[in-house]
């Protein structure tokens, strides 16, 4: 799929994160990169209408973000940096379950498809635990699995390992390889860049570089260091 953003520009109050934002992406992996407050995070929500642009056009598969912000959010998935803003149901189980009720999906098919989901992570162990008790690790992973199971055309995925052992940050890194679909990926670890199709470092709120993580990471860490 592909998203347009023509003359972006976002601000909160007073204070402009994004100015005047062009792009176009289309690859396979996208990774983002940038320092602390360089507006990553608020570009990926653009992507899926969680934040809207104050100025310019969004465009998700010629979806206007502003105008059919439902039909992209089926389309886009996305996982949160903090998994506690992304579990909302006490079990696991239960949890990965809500999205599929309420897009319709035939009842009968979801215990399946979330049980699938699990096992694909490794963590069908966790499928009857209590949310709240698990790890920070258990939950990025539980919460990746929750949209996944979704089956979104595109995810995007806010620092997917930043609450992880050196396991379970390869069990992501390995997921995020053999996702089938679509992935932005925000990250401030480096390496998980490697074999990307494309890289843009975000510096105060512009895209200051755009190219293929061999030129991409070293022109960041030169640069913004
Ligand atoms: N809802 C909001 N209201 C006000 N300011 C915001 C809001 N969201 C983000 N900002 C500000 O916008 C700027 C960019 O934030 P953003 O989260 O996009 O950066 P980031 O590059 O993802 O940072 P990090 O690497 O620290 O996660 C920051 O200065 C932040 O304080």
């Amino acid at each position: 799929m592909r998203i347009v953003l023509e003359s972006v520009t976002v601000r909160f109050g007073s204070r402009t994160v994004l100015h005047d934002i062009g792009l176009e992406l289309s690859e396979s992996r996208v990774g983002v990169i940038g320092p602390n407050g360089s507006g990553k995070s608020t570009l990926a929500r653009l992507f899926n209408g969680l934040v809207l642009p104050g100025e310019g056009t969004v465009r998700v598969d010629g979806l206007d973000t502003s105008e059919d912000a439902r039909a992209v959010r089926e389309r886009v998935g996305f996982v949160f940096q903090n998994p506690d803003n992304q579990i909302v149901l006490p079990i696991v189980r239960e949890d990965l379950a809500f999205g599929l009720k309420n897009t319709g999906v035939p009842r009968r098919e979801i215990p399946e498809r979330v049980e699938r989901q699990l096992e694909h992570f490794g963590i069908a162990h966790l499928a009857d635990r209590p949310s709240h008790a698990l790890s920070g690790g258990e939950k990025q992973l539980v919460a990746l699995a929750s949209v996944l199971v979704m089956r979104p055309d595109l995810v995007v995925l806010d620092e997917p390992t930043t609450l992880l052992d050196l396991r379970n940050r390869n069990v992501i890194r390995a997921a995020v390889e053999a996702l089938p679909q679509q992935a932005v990926v925000l990250t401030h670890d480096l390496d998980l860049l490697t074999g990307f199709d494309r890289v843009l470092v975000l510096d105060g709120g512009r895209v200051v570089h755009d190219g293929k993580p061999r030129t991409a990471v070293p022109w960041y860490v030169e640069h913004c260091s």
